[in-house]
C-alpha cells in the first residue's frame, strides 16, 4: 500500500496517524509512506524521529467568526491544494488518509480532486472544523465515538475507533517507568495536559507540591516542553520532592501508560482512547478552551460511566488535586470499579478496523481501474 498522511497541530492528531501507519507496515512490510505535516506544528517533532518520509504545506485555520484574515487562509488553502497536488502526483498514492488539523484541509481535497481514494479519522465526539468540511468530498469517515456518527453522512462514516488505542496496548508498563527512574512497585500517578501541557494545571500541580512530598506513591509529571523550565525552577526551589518527577514531554508515552496506577489529565479525545483501551482509572480537568467545551463533554461522559472523575479547571486547585488523588488511589474498590468501567468503554482493535477499511478501499479503487 502507498499511503499519504496528513493531519496535525497538536499530538492528538498526530499519534492516531503514526498508530495506523504503524499497523500497515505490520500488515504490508513493502507499504511506502509520506506524512504531510507543517513545519509549526508538533508533527514535524514527533514525525521527524519516526523515520517517515515528511514533507509540507503552509496553512493556518479559519477564524469561526468573519475576520480579513480568512482571506488570507483561503488564498493559503488554495496554495496548499496546488502543492499537495503537487506532492501526491509525485508519490502516487493508493489511498489518503487525514487525521484532523488544519493541514489535511488542502491535502485531503487535493487527493479527492485528483481521483485518489480518501479516508477522514474523527477522534471527538464533536467534530472539528477541518473534518466537518472534508466530510462532504471523502469517500469514508471514521469515527471514534458512536455519537459522532450524526455529524457526517451516514453512508461513509464507520465506527473504527481511534488507533492510537490499539498501539498503547502490549507494554510492560513497569519496564517504562523503570527507564526513567521510577519504581516500578510503588503506586503511580501520571499527571500531564494534552501534548502541550496546560498553566493551569502546572499551577495546581506547583501549589500541591509539599502535599505530594509527604505521600508513599510517586508522581510522574509531564510539564508541556514550553512550560518546563519555568515548572523545573519551582520544583526545585520546592525542595524537589524526591517522589516527584519531573519531565517537558514523554515520547514513549504508550510505553509508560499501563505502568500507571491513575492519570491526570485532560480530556482531548485522544488520550482517552488511551485510558479507556488500557482501562486506566483518571482524574480528568477538561480544557474550557476548547471549540463547543467538547472536552468537558468527553470527560463527563467518561464520569456518567463511573470510569473517571472529573474536576473543572474553575475548581482546580493544589488542595483539591492532591485530596481526589488521595481519595480515589487508597480505595481499592473504587480504583477497580473505574478501572472496569474505563476498559468497557475502549475499542483495542481500532488500528485494526481501520487499516481493514482502508484496504478495503485500495481493493475496491484497483477494481475499477481494471474493469
Ligand atoms: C487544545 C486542543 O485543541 N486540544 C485538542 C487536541 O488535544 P491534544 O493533542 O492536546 O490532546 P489529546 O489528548 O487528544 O492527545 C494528546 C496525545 O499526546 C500524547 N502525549 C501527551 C503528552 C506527552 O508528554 N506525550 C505524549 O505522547 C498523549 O499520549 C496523546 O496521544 O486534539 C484533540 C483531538 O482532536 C482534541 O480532543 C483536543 O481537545
Amino acid at each position: 500500500m502507498r499511503l499519504v498522511v496528513s493531519g496535525g497541530g497538536t499530538g492528538g492528531h498526530i499519534y492516531p496517524a503514526l498508530a495506523f501507519m504503524k499497523t500497515v507496515r505490520e500488515a504490508d512490510p513493502n507499504a511506502e509512506f509520506l506524512y504531510i505535516g507543517t513545519e509549526k506544528g508538533l508533527e514535524k517533532s514527533i514525525v521527524g524521529k519516526e523515520n517517515i518520509p515528511f514533507e509540507t504545506i503552509e496553512i493556518s485555520g479559519f477564524k469561526r467568526k468573519l475576520s480579513p484574515d480568512n482571506v488570507k487562509t483561503a488564498i493559503q488553502f488554495l496554495r496548499g491544494v496546488r502543492r499537495s497536488k503537487a506532492l501526491l502526483k509525485r508519490f502516487r498514492p493508493d489511498i489518503v488518509v487525514g487525521t484532523g488539523g488544519y493541514v489535511c484541509g488542502p491535502v485531503v481535497y487535493a487527493a479527492h480532486r485528483l481521483g485518489i481514494p480518501t479516508m477522514i479519522h474523527e477522534q471527538n465526539s464533536v467534530p472539528g472544523l477541518t473534518n466537518k468540511f472534508l466530510s462532504r468530498y471523502v469517500d469514508k469517515i471514521a469515527i471514534s465515538f458512536a455519537q459522532s456518527a450524526r455529524y457526517f453522512p451516514e453512508e461513509k462514516t464507520v465506527l473504527t475507533g481511534n488507533p492510537r488505542a490499539t498501539e498503547v496496548l502490549g507494554f510492560d508498563g513497569k519496564k517504562g517507568l523503570e527507564k526513567l527512574g521510577l519504581a516500578p512497585d510503588k503506586k503511580t500517578v501520571l499527571i500531564f495536559a494534552g501534548s502541550r501541557g496546560a498553566r493551569p494545571i502546572n499551577e495546581a500541580v506547583l501549589q500541591a507540591l509539599p502535599r505530594f512530598a509527604e505521600k508513599d506513591y510517586q508522581i510522574l509529571y509531564v510539564t508541556g516542553e514550553v512550560h518546563f523550565e519555568a515548572v523545573y525552577q519551582h520544583y526545585a526551589a520546592a525542595g524537589g520532592p524526591k517522589n516527584v518527577f519531573v519531565k517537558p514531554f514523554l515520547h514513549e508515552m504508550q510505553e509508560i501508560l499501563s505502568g500507571v496506577d491513575l492519570v491526570v489529565s485532560r480530556a482531548g479525545a485522544t488520550t482517552i482512547a488511551e485510558i479507556t483501551s488500557l482501562g486506566l482509572p483518571a482524574i480528568l480537568i477538561p480544557s474550557p478552551y476548547v471549540t463547543n467545551n467538547h472536552q468537558e463533554k468527553n470527560a463527563m461522559m467518561l464520569q456518567e460511566k463511573g470510569a473517571a472523575r472529573v474536576i473543572l479547571e474553575r475548581e482546580l486547585d493544589g488542595g483539591k488535586l492532591a485530596e481526589e488523588i488521595d481519595k480515589i488511589l487508597f480505595d481499592e474498590n473504587r480504583l477497580e470499579e473505574m478501572k472496569k468501567a474505563s476498559k468497557s468503554l475502549g475499542i483495542g482493535d481500532a488500528a485494526r478496523r481501520m487499516y481493514r477499511l482502508a484496504e478495503e478501499m485500495v481493493r475496491s479503487a484497483s477494481g475499477k481501474k481494471k474493469s
